[in-house]
């Protein structure tokens, strides 16, 4: 189950749905080449002794269509308030922001969203909203699972799950919904290993080659930006660099090992 359906039936309530009610409160200018794009945007938090507080300076991004960017920095740094902000759950201060729907955020910790008692329901409870007949909702169901590597666990009840698992079948529950954006937020953090690679393969599975979805995927290990198409770098709520993977990793390194010198210097 992705949060869009989930934040109806959560203590999460307190969120807005995703797909449908999202107001266009946002200047949003349609880019094909790209699925989600935004442009100078801003976000402050007023304290309680009413001074503002800037967490995002000028941000600007732009992801092409059917591709996977991951958006790494420190902790703190923005990543997270930048994601929620693309998925609608937080307002901008000001900016432009475009992302192309249906779109769905998939939570860190898998057992946020993964809530009903066999993966087929689960996968299959964002779909009743849609009121889809019974055979479409079952090949929406095992065309999703089958793109995250999960077909063979469809009767399975969710509790017996890795959190891998859990997280693929998250996304399959997104996938399900026909999300044309993913929106992850450091997925992999609870994982073991085996499980990560699992859950990176499903989302580069999940894009295939039809350009339909693309995702932007919040990480901090360097490791996973071998399997991203680009990404962002962020310091102190700014993107700092974006380039191949690669580039990112020489640039994260590269810092990195200033850091170390600074402090044994
Ligand atoms: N509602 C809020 N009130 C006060 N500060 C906030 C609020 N939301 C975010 N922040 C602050 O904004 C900054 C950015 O937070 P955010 O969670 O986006 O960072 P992050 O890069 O995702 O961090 P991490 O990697 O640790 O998850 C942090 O300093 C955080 O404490």
């Amino acid at each position: 189950m992705n949060l869009s359906s989930f934040v109806r039936h959560s203590t999460l309530s307190l969120l807005p749905p995703l797909h449908s009610t999202l107001p266009s409160r946002i200047d949003v200018t349609e880019n094909n080449a790209a699925a989600i794009e935004c442009s100078n945007l801003n976000y402050s938090i007023t304290t309680r002794l009413h001074q503002s507080v800037p967490i995002l300076k000028d941000c600007s991004l732009s992801v092409p269509s059917g591709q996977l960017w991951m958006l790494l920095g420190p902790n703190g740094c923005g990543k997270s308030t930048l994601l929620k902000i693309l998925a609608g759950l937080l307002k901008p201060t000001n900016g432009t922001v475009y992302v192309k729907r249906p779109k769905s955020y998939v939570f860190q910790n898998p057992d946020h969203q993964v809530v009903m008692p066999t993966v087929e329901s689960d996968v299959a409870f964002g779909l009743g909203k849609l009121n889809l007949p019974r055979d479409e909702v079952k090949t929406r169901v095992s065309k999703a699972l089958d793109a995250v590597g999960m077909s063979k666990y469809l009767q399975r009840p969710v509790q017996t799950l890795s959190g891998g698992q859990k997280q693929r079948v998250a996304i399959a529950g997104a996938l399900a919904e026909a999300c044309k954006v993913l929106l992850l937020d450091e997925l992999t953090t609870f994982l073991d290993e085996s499980d990560q690679l699992g859950v990176i393969k499903a989302v580069k599975s999940s894009l295939g080659n039809s350009g339909e979805v693309t995702a932007l995927w919040v990480t901090h290990r360097l490791e996973e930006l071998e399997y991203a198409d680009g990404a962002f770098y962020m310091e102190h709520g700014k993107i700092v660099m974006h380039g191949d993977g690669a580039s990112i990793m020489d640039f994260i390194k590269t810092q990195q090992s200033s850091y170390t010198n600074q402090i044994n210097s």
